[in-house]
């Protein structure tokens, strides 16, 4: 059995779970709180599991310079990249309005800490259920250290890095990680969009070799559901796609976000993906009962058979046949048996017309 764990209350990820579904609002509530809300209603009725922000504290996770570097990009919200995220940064009152809210709707909500002030935000004041590591921390082993000694579950995204990192950022997170080690490694590549030929699913097999002790799962930033869903398929536990009201507004993310349609698609998606993916016991389906009857093929007889006929293989043949008789698989032991009744040319074999 895969490794499983109690993500959030009552919400046990890994093993046999259901896909935990991470809908990520990021910054595409582009800084207004009701917007935000709006996407969090949004996420609960598209059935995705938890809805997710970004924490900074934008002070502790940029330097000076890269806060008063220019930001002339369509997508700036601001003059430099100091302005652009305060725009797109919730207070911490804001943050409490938002749980309270998302809790209303009945979701789990929590953030990536994007510095280890943000992973004390919101692990001590506000007692998110776990924490995201998003790709950019995955090789900040101070941050990796800080964070995990909380010993609430994390998520550890891996854009942007290497194997070798990875293996390095797991065993600092399981040192540091007080009591059950509730971890999960998405396989991620921080490219918006990101073209199929850069998502590596096979990462995911190479994770579930590598990290034996954590769940793995899949962080995407693709257009469409298909290959989230293919992810599920290979065995991601927990899938995150960020989210849009709208994919043409002001913003880096929208563009490679799913629309609230295309997130419910999703969901629903991921839940026929894993009946379907069933068990690896392969046998005869009840629901293909009808069907065998109809179509699956019976030993008949190639010719008149008389009574006391000693049966050779020239006797036999395979039809679908009516009635249903022997299967083509036991033919062979026919060869040699005696008939103890007539059988006409092209009529099933009857079981009572062989000898015992
Ligand atoms: C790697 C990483 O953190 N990526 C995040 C999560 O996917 C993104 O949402 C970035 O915050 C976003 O793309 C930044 O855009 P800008 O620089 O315009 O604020
Ligand atoms: C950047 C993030 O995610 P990822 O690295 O998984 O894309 C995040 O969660 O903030």
């Amino acid at each position: 059995m895969s490794v499983e764990f109690e993500l959030a209350p009552g919400r046990m990820v890994g093993g046999d779970h259901p896909c935990f579904v991470v809908a990520e609002i990021g910054q595409n509530h582009q800084g207004d709180i009701n917007i935000a809300k709006e996407m969090i209603k949004k996420c609960k009725e598209a059935g995705a599991d938890a809805a997710k922000f970004q924490k900074s504290e934008l002070n502790r996770r940029f330097n000076r310079a890269a806060l008063a570097r220019a930001y002339t990009s369509p997508n700036a919200w601001g003059p430099t990249y100091g302005e652009h995220k305060q725009h797109l940064e919730f207070s911490h009152d804001q943050y409490k309005e938002l749980q309270a809210y998302a809790k209303q709707q009945g979701i789990y909500f929590f953030a990536s800490a994007m510095d280890e002030k943000a992973a004390d935000f919101l692990v001590d004041e506000l007692d998110v259920p776990f924490v995201k590591v998003a790709s950019a921390d995955a090789n900040n082993l101070p941050y990796l250290k800080h964070t995990a000694s909380k010993g609430k579950p994390m998520i550890l995204s891996s854009g942007m890095q290497s194997m070798g990192i990875m293996e390095r950022a797991v065993s600092t997170v399981t040192q540091n990680m007080p009591g059950e080690k509730r971890l999960v490694v998405m396989q991620c590549t921080s490219t918006y969009p990101l073209p199929p030929a850069d998502v590596h699913l096979r990462c995911i097999n190479l994770f579930k070799e590598k990290f034996p002790h954590a769940v793995i799962g899949y962080s995407g930033h693709e257009s469409g559901i298909a290959i989230s869903l293919a992810a599920v398929s290979l065995g991601a536990k927990v899938v995150e796609r960020h989210v849009t009201l709208d994919k043409s507004w002001k913003g880096s993310d929208h563009a490679a976000s799913l629309t609230f349609e295309e997130l419910k698609d999703l969901c629903d998606n991921i839940r026929i993906v894993e009946t379907a993916l069933g068990k690896p016991i392969k046998e005869p389906r009840p629901s293909e009962q009808g069907l065998f009857k109809k179509l699956g093929k019976s030993v008949v007889a190639a010719c008149a058979i008389p009574a006391g006929t000693k049966l050779t293989i020239d006797h036999l043949s395979v039809k679908a046949a009516e009635p249903f008789g022997i299967p083509p698989d036991q033919i062979y032991e026919l060869v040699g048996q005696t008939v103890t009744k007539a059988i006409e040319e092209d009529a099933t074999i009857p079981k009572e017309a062989l000898a015992a």
